[in-house]
């Protein structure tokens, strides 16, 4: 029943430092209904199957529900997939990619974690808004500076990368290439919500 937790996340662990991509969970309602007809093989989606899949889910879900299940199901894989990587930096982007980092964040909390949370560029929308009380009122610290090399490979031992998903258009603006190509050198295990942040052609996702 694994595939029910996770009907609508999709995460993808992807190993920054020696590029070696591990796809460990990749669920969504369309891929549970070819578990359910007994094949087993993921098939992954190319970035214009994902926003049309996120279209016809935005007519039925709101996206509070939608994320809500998103960052429940990536703290779930992360749960099975890490079990000892307590210290985690989530690093949040501006969009719905990082509303689901902030829920992904919260639920880690409840399962024992310890979170820490960047999150640089805030937009003012009451659903981040709400996100981002919510984690504080679960006492997740909130950082002030992105860590430098060293204070990423050696404080934590994994990090979530929910700074963009499918809506990520190349190339990545100034203010957050350095703290993606951090993220490139760490040697800290990186699991990405969606695509790698800042890959260059998310259809490579789909392979
Ligand atoms: N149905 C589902 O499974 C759900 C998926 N969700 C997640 O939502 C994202 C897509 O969200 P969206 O807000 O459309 O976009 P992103 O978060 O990927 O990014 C938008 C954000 O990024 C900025 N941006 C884009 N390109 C660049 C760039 N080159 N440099 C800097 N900044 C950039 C842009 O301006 C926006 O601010 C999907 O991947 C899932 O993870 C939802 O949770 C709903 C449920």
């Amino acid at each position: 029943m694994r595939s029910a937790i996770c009907v609508f996340g999709k995460i993808s662990t992807f190993n920054f430092a020696n590029s070696n991509q591990i796809f460990g969970h990749s669920q969504r309602v369309w891929q549970t209904r070819l578990i359910h007809s007994g094949n087993m093989q993921p098939r992954y989606l190319k970035q214009a199957e994902a926003i049309k899949l996120d279209e016809e889910l935005f007519n039925y879900f709101g996206v509070e529900q939608l994320m809500e299940l998103a960052g429940l199901s990536c703290a779930s894989a992360i749960a099975e997939e890490y079990p000892e990587s307590k210290n985690v930096l989530v690093v949040v982007g501006p969009g719905n990619n990082g509303g689901d980092g902030l829920v992904c964040a919260r639920h880690l909390k409840m399962f024992g974690y310890l979170p820490e949370i960047f999150y640089p560029k805030r937009p003012a929308k009451i659903l981040y808004e709400n996100l981002t009380k919510q984690c504080e009122l679960f006492e997740i610290p909130f950082l002030s500076s992105f860590p430098a090399q060293e204070e990423l490979n050696t404080k934590y031992s994994l990090i979530v990368d929910a700074l963009f998903g499918f809506s990520f258009k190349p190339p990545i603006r100034q203010e957050f290439s350095e703290i993606i190509n951090t993220m490139i050198q760490t040697s800290t295990p990186c699991c990405s919500i969606d695509i790698p942040s800042g890959i260059i052609n998310p259809d490579l996702n789909a392979n």
